[in-house]
């Protein structure tokens, strides 16, 4: 049995986050686990309280997992504060965890704070070079970097700053770019460039499709898939899981989690 923690926030809606991870997990047969950083109450229309976990109760939920059960793989999403950034890097360090997908939660899609202004500094020097893969959003990219994205070549100047900063693999995310009627995703390796293409899907209900797509890179690395292989499921993952979309709550909808295995029927 292979297993996955995901380190991140819960959201109470259920469709990003802690709940998002886990369903993905699930979905890919791979054995989830969860160190919470922060608890969310959010639904579809919005973040409407958030409570930040002590860092104590998070480092022990590290502790009891990683000295117990083992982990392939893991993620991290919501870490929110500079203190949380700064023990989740040290336990990562500790336990010498080298497939770590970091999602660099910032902002929610109805525009709510998920970490601090002033914690991006300690991604950049302690959350990034801990990192195998890391997946920003456009604006994220853009916020870690200081480059202006609007093309491809940007997109990679992008890249290669994060890969100065100690990430092993990048890859941006194309879901802002509203102006394309094609949703790319770009992966860097530090050396060769790949695109992952899908059309884009005309539907509010994208809520946690980010939290979604990096658990199920985290999975295909917990079962020894390479980078590609891995970004190439998630992502045929995700476009299922918006395709497919479960009308859920009156804003942003969660993602259906069950269209992938469903349509594909098969184990990866
Ligand atoms: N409308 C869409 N149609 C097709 N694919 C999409 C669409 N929106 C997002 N995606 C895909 O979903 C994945 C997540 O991308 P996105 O840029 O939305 O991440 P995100 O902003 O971090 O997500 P979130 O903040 O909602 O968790 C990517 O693979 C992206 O291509
Ligand atoms: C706990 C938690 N983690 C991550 C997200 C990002 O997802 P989105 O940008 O779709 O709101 C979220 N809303 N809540």
């Amino acid at each position: 049995m292979f297993t996955s923690l995901t380190i991140a926030g819960s959201d109470s809606g259920g469709g990003a986050g802690i709940q998002a991870d886990l369903k993905t997990f699930q979905e890919l047969d791979v054995f989830g686990m969860t160190a919470i950083t922060a608890v969310t109450a959010q639904n579809t229309l919005g973040v409407q309280g958030v409570q930040p976990i002590p860092k104590e109760i998070i480092a022990s939920q590290i502790d009891s997992v990683a000295q117990d059960l083992g982990v392939d793989a893991l993620k991290t999403g919501m870490l929110f504060s500079s203190e949380i950034i700064k023990t989740v890097a040290e336990k990562i360090r500790l336990y010498g965890w080298e497939k770590v997908v970091v999602d660099p939660v910032m902002i929610a899609k109805g525009g709510a704070p998920l970490l601090q202004q002033e914690a991006i500094t300690a991604v950049k020097e302690l959350l990034l070079p801990c990192a195998y893969i890391v997946t920003p959003n456009i604006p994220e990219a853009e916020d870690l970097t200081g480059v202006t994205i609007h093309t491809e070549e940007d997109k990679i100047a992008a890249a290669k700053e994060l890969i100065r900063l100690g990430v092993k693999n990048v890859i941006i995310k194309g879901g802002h770019g509203h102006e394309s009627n094609e949703s790319v995703d770009l992966l860097f390796d530090g050396k060769d460039t790949y695109t992952f293409t899908s059309k884009r899907i005309p539907t509010k209900n994208t809520h946690g499709t980010g939290c979604t797509f990096s658990a199920a890179i985290t999975a295909g690395l917990a079962k020894g898939l390479s980078v590609y292989e891995s970004v190439k499921i998630a992502k045929s993952f995700i476009t299922a899981a918006i395709e497919e979309d479960l009308k859920l709550g009156s804003g942003h909808g969660p993602t259906n989690h069950w269209a992938f295995k469903r349509r594909t029927g098969v184990k990866i």
